[in-house]
């Protein structure tokens, strides 16, 4: 049997569960996953390799509707980015609950001139099987799919189905990565986006649109990686809130960022936490450079 090797790219809007479908796709926390909407900044991919081939797996961020920031207008453009130049667009919605955000991905899939899945997820939450069939009626009318996969990515199910029917709409070719890369993205990427997502769980919804993590040094000493880490916010009254009273709210966020990154790298780590204002950051594109924002 010949290999087959192809991108796909997730699509869909905020919240659908595109992250955690990838992390169970990589079998690994590769993307950060929040019950808060926007949490996907960056594009991740996420590399599937087997027997019948490889296929390079894209994350976007959740396409919005709001364009008034700087940073939601470079969120979009690298949503409409990642979808030209892809073998195969997946588009993700939630079987609960459809948005006119949701159109404007379905729009996306319509103008696509490659093949094109359907992926129905949170079926879990459905009980009803007759609202999924008219789910799907509804859905298959708006753009040409070749298939359509029902998933739960909370329970791990269809999973397996959605590889099969990527593969299928796959060309022949071989891997472009080792068999035992699971991501493009750094271990120092990775840091930051664990910290970022410790401090999104446990701070309240205002801040963590304004907030933004770098990894200032990543290093490994004989026995474990030491890394130290900058918390950016847009707001001085931020500051003190990620700090918390007596430090409390930092000292848990790095705890517990320490022990998943410990995790995913396997390895012992050290994590040194500092906070700074920036103020205005999310509307700045020097700023948003600096801070590893693709244009
Ligand atoms: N019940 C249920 N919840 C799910 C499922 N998949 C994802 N979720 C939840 O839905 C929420 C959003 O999931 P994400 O994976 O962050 O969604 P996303 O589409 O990547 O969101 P953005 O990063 O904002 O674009 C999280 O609370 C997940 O736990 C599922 O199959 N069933």
């Amino acid at each position: 049997m010949s290999r087959r090797f192809g991108h796909a790219a997730l699509i869909g809007r905020p919240n659908v569960g595109k992250s955690t479908l990838l992390n169970r796709i990589v079998d690994a926390p590769l993307a950060i996953v929040t019950h808060k909407p926007q949490t996907t900044r960056h594009r991740i991919m996420g590399i599937h390799s087997e027997a019948r081939g490889q296929i390079v797996f894209v994350d976007t961020p959740g396409l919005h509707r709001r364009r008034d920031h700087a940073l939601n207008r470079r969120l979009n453009r690298i949503a409409a980015d990642t979808s030209r130049g892809v073998d195969v667009l997946v588009l993700v919605i939630d079987a609960t609950r459809q948005t006119d955000e949701d159109d404007l991905a379905l729009a996306q899939v319509a103008q696509h001139e490659g093949q094109s899945i359907l992926v129905i997820n949170k079926i879990d939450l459905l009980k009803d099987r007759a609202e999924l069939l008219k789910l799907t009626e509804r859905w298959v009318a708006g753009a040409d799919f070749k298939a359509v996969v029902y998933v739960s990515a909370l329970r791990n199910d269809g999973v397996e189905d959605l590889l099969s029917e990527v593969f299928k709409a796959l060309p022949e070719g071989e891997p472009a990565y080792p068999e035992d890369q699971f991501t493009d993205r750094s271990e120092r990427f990775l840091a930051a986006e664990m910290v970022r997502e410790q401090l999104m769980l446990q701070l309240h919804q205002e801040i963590p649109y304004g907030l933004s993590v770098i990894v200032e040094r990543f290093e490994r000493t004989g026995t474990r990686i030491e890394i130290d880490a900058l918390i950016v916010v847009s707001e001085d009254r931020h500051k003190g809130m990620v700090i918390g009273r007596q430090g409390q709210v930092l000292k848990r966020v790095g705890s517990r960022a320490r022990a998943a990154i410990g995790e995913l790298l396997g390895e012992r780590v050290h994590l040194n936490l500092h906070v700074r204002t920036r103020k205005g950051w999310i509307d700045d594109e020097g700023q948003l450079d600096e801070l590893g924002y693709s244009r």
